[in-house]
């Protein structure tokens, strides 16, 4: 299988510390590469180095089987932080500006864009009257102008409402099936992220703390007993004391998650509502990519 990217222990030190500290990671052909992490963890500044704005401090950077990534930034294009884009231009003209820019001869090239990202009917409409998401979409068809491999994209959904979300996730979809265009991207809606992303990296204070992809992760995600319970302080207690288990965990809205006693959720059941417990709701559900990464955050699951 062709590799797109592997970065080799890529580090970026600013004055006293790592904002990315020995990260590899590698994306394959074809893969939507989802890049989680929270506020500050160093998403921006890993794909930074990889679309080659900033330079890293230690480590290396395969780029299409090339250890000379320089030679290969043309086959990238990139949405990093917010899309630099000429308000008072349309959109025809902002892509007309970056076309000549990038050097690129074919006038076509703008129009198929604009039908490429479904704005062709804006094409005349000034950018600052666009919504955020035709903006955002407008600077991925402008990252889409040099025709790409490989496609960067640093919180695309961000401040989008659900119908803007659905809409980029047909679009990066789209891209990513019928254009064959590798894609990473990172974001913070990890339940939006789960529905595309064929791989993950976890970083955390720079440090990549897993990569794994959408299979394993649907493998490992745990399937757990939550139960809506009026009292979990107590609840946790009895569970402990009587079915002498710490695999639990109390979630904030009277929730609690119990990760055994999957396939017998009625012995759990009586011993609450038997010791006074009203129980509003018993479920088996499995983990989400959101707990999952809850979890990783904390470094493991509580109480086991
Ligand atoms: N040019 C810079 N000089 C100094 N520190 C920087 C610079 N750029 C980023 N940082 C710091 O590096 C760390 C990682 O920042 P980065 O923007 O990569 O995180 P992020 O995961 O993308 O966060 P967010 O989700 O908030 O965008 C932060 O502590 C940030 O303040």
């Amino acid at each position: 299988m062709e590799y797109i990217l592997r970065t080799n222990t890529v580090s970026k030190k600013y004055t006293n510390y790592y904002a990315v500290d020995k990260v590899s990671i590698s994306i394959k052909k074809g893969e939507i590469y989802g890049l989680i992490g929270e506020n500050g963890a160093g998403k921006s500044t890993l794909m930074k180095m990889i679309a080659g704005l900033v330079e890293p401090s230690e480590g290396s950077i395969e780029l299409f089987g090339n250890f000379v990534p320089q030679t290969e930034r043309y086959r990238i294009g990139c949405v990093i932080e917010s899309p630099a884009l000429y308000a008072e231009l349309t959109a025809k003209q902002n892509l007309e500006v970056f076309r000549k820019a990038y050097g690129l001869s074919s006038k076509e090239s703008v129009q198929q864009i604009l039908k490429q990202v479904g704005l062709s009917q804006y094409e005349n409409k000034i950018v600052k009257k666009f919504s955020l998401g035709m903006k955002q979409r407008l600077a991925i068809g402008i990252a889409l102008l040099g025709n790409p491999d490989f496609l960067i994209l640093d919180e695309p959904i961000n401040g989008l409402d659900p119908t803007g979300i659905q809409d980029m996730r047909n679009f990066l979809l789209k891209l990513n099936r019928e254009e064959h265009i590798t894609i990473m991207i990172s974001s913070h809606i990890l339940g939006e992220l789960s529905k595309i992303a064929t791989k993950y990296g976890i970083i955390k204070n720079g440090k990549l703390i897993e990569e794994i992809t959408a299979k394993e992760l649907n493998e490992k995600c745990q399937c757990c007993l939550k139960i809506k319970a009026s009292d979990t302080a107590q609840a946790a207690i009895l569970i402990e004391k009587n079915l002498h288990t710490k695999n639990y965990e109390i979630l904030s809205d009277n929730n609690i998650r119990i990760f055994e006693y999957v396939d017998n959720p009625g012995i759990v059941n009586s011993l609450l509502v038997n010791h006074g417990i009203s129980v509003d709701e018993c479920t088996v559900t499995k983990e989400s990519l959101e707990d999952y990464f809850n979890e990783k955050m904390r470094g493991g699951i509580v109480n086991a």
